[in-house]
């Protein structure tokens, strides 16, 4: 058992106002591995006062950016020193493996530093004035107080994506964990807090969407909303943050579409296709779960996934031969079941998988087999719909023109792979297909320096790369006129 997890808000380690909790569940077994304070709009609103009183009246938006940096960069630092803790904890909390895990902490270290570096960075800009005697600068200031909500099947990396640029660019922010796996949300506040941030300036509220995330959404005293989780949360919250016209940032979902042409390496193709959607259960964003395979190698290329897909090792986190740990809830088992059976009802076939495992080890966790669904047509709403587990969908093509087509065919932009030798042939798709990341010859890969974010419904702005810290800054043009004289306009 965890100790009690609480929040933290003005530099207090507190409960909620209502005294309420809620049990945290290890989703491989079921057990309750610690109990977290469950706030609501009141510890909301009480956290959004202490960062805006940071921000209009404290030192942080005004500190030298040097200094910001400095801080974020220690942030990192203890990242990298406390890594075990916190792989462990979020493997415990996901119930993704710890190897997993241990890969999450050191991107989410790499992108803690790489927004340290970046927070002394912006010297502005001197702009060339077509007004004789005057000078004309563009700077970049930070917005104020920003609310952030991360969902739960990549805790604290997608938390470190919003934290990392706020804090450099000097803002302050509220941050709401998924309900359901607050842990490492809560460990990393406690590295804030030791690097040296104020009190105020970094708050971190523990409940529901519905309340706290509600709250966060609507309160006129937040600048910026950025939201991380489900399409149907991302339209809510962007309504709601119309009240005062928020700056905001959306990180949803996607349906994301895997191509795989004959002349591509085979063996490579097949390993990677895996990859794309096996990890974490399929429980990513950029899952690769759209699979389109070239006619002429589609029977050979299921045969071949279909009989390593069935040795894949379902399991606890923590063991070290397991390969795919646990959905996680039972909510989301029920959604995938559900996902599934409705593809069944819609003609699929089901290659392998389609169903939860037999093992009777197994039975006491969120587990459902990785499931591979052939005969798939775009028009279904297995090929449609997110899904979010470890579930592939398979179509076929015949010609480049309706891979590209298929690809595009769905409301979700975020991410999509195109395996192929053809250099050319890979460029041309690459241009043509509708999506924030295409890979070539690779999947699911991301790192701090590149963009990352959704065409269409996929979402709006960017984290990461440059963009990702520009989301977090207003843009100022200030002129001065060095010579003022009467217009005479009004006599
Ligand atoms: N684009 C990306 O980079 C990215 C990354 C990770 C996950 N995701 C998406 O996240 C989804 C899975 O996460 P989830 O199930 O936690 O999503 P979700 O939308 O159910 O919840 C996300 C967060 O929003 C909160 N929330 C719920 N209702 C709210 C409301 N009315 N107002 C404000 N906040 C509210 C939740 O409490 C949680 O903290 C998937 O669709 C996945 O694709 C996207
Ligand atoms: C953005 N990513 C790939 C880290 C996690 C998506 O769920």
């Amino acid at each position: 058992m965890v100790r009690h997890q609480q929040m933290y808000i003005n530099g207090e380690w507190v409960d909620a106002q209502s005294k309420e909790t809620r049990e945290i569940i290890n989703p491989y077994n079921k057990e309750v591995i610690a109990t977290a304070a469950e706030g609501n709009e009141k510890d909301a609103q009480a956290a959004i006062e202490a960062a805006r009183k940071a921000f209009d009246e404290g030192e942080w938006p005004n500190t030298p950016a040097t200094e910001r940096g400095a801080i974020v960069r220690k942030v990192a630092e203890f990242i990298e020193r406390d890594r075990e803790e916190l792989a462990q904890l979020e493997s415990l909390d996901t119930g993704k493996t710890v190897e997993e895990s241990r890969g999450d902490m050191d991107d989410i270290a790499g992108v803690f530093r790489y927004y340290a570096e970046l927070a002394d960075k912006d010297g502005g800009e001197i702009i060339s004035s077509p007004i004789p005697n005057s000078i004309s600068k563009v700077v970049h200031e930070p917005v104020g107080v920003c609310g952030q909500i991360t969902p739960w099947n990549y805790p604290l990396l997608q938390a470190s994506w919003k934290l990392a640029p706020a804090l450099a660019t000097g803002n302050t922010l509220i941050i709401k964990s998924s309900e359901i796996t607050p842990l490492t949300h809560v460990k990393v506040f406690e590295l804030i807090e030791e690097a040296g941030v104020p009190a105020g300036v970094a708050n971190l509220v523990l409940g529901a969407g519905n309340t706290v995330g509600a709250e966060l959404s609507e309160n006129t005293d937040v600048d910026l909303i950025s939201f991380t989780g489900g399409i149907v949360t991302g339209k809510k919250i962007m309504q709601a943050a119309s009240v005062n016209v928020k700056k905001l940032a959306l990180e949803l979902g996607g349906k994301n579409p895997n191509v795989v042409f004959a002349d591509a390496d085979f063996e490579t193709a097949v390993d990677q296709a895996m990859n794309a959607v096996f990890f974490h259960a399929g429980q990513i964003c950029s899952a690769g779960t759209r699979l389109i395979i070239e006619e002429s190698i589609h029977d050979k290329f299921i045969d071949e996934l279909v009989s390593r897909v069935k040795n894949i090792k379902l399991g606890s986190g923590f063991d070290e031969s397991t390969q795919m740990g646990p959905l996680i809830s039972q909510e989301h088992l029920d959604k995938v079941m559900n996902y599934v059976e409705a593809g069944k009802k819609e003609g699929v076939t089901v290659a392998v998988g389609g169903k939860r495992p037999e093992d009777p080890e197994l039975q006491n966790g969120f587990f459902y087999e990785p499931t591979i669904l052939t005969n798939c047509t775009t028009d279904m709403t297995v090929v449609q719909d997110e899904g979010f587990g470890p579930v592939i969908t398979v179509e076929k093509f015949s010609t480049e023109e309706e891979a590209v087509q298929l690809a595009n065919d769905s409301i979700y932009g975020l991410a999509g792979g195109v395996w192929t030798n053809d250099i050319a042939k890979a460029e041309r798709c690459s241009a043509k297909m509708r999506m924030g990341t295409v890979w070539i010859n690779e999947f699911n890969l991301y790192f701090p320096h590149a963009p990352w974010g959704g065409f269409k419904q996929s979402g709006i702005g960017r984290e990461l790369g440059r963009l990702g810290i520009e989301e977090y800054t207003e843009t100022k043009h200030i002129f001065q006129n060095l010579s003022p004289e009467p217009v005479g306009w009004f006599g």
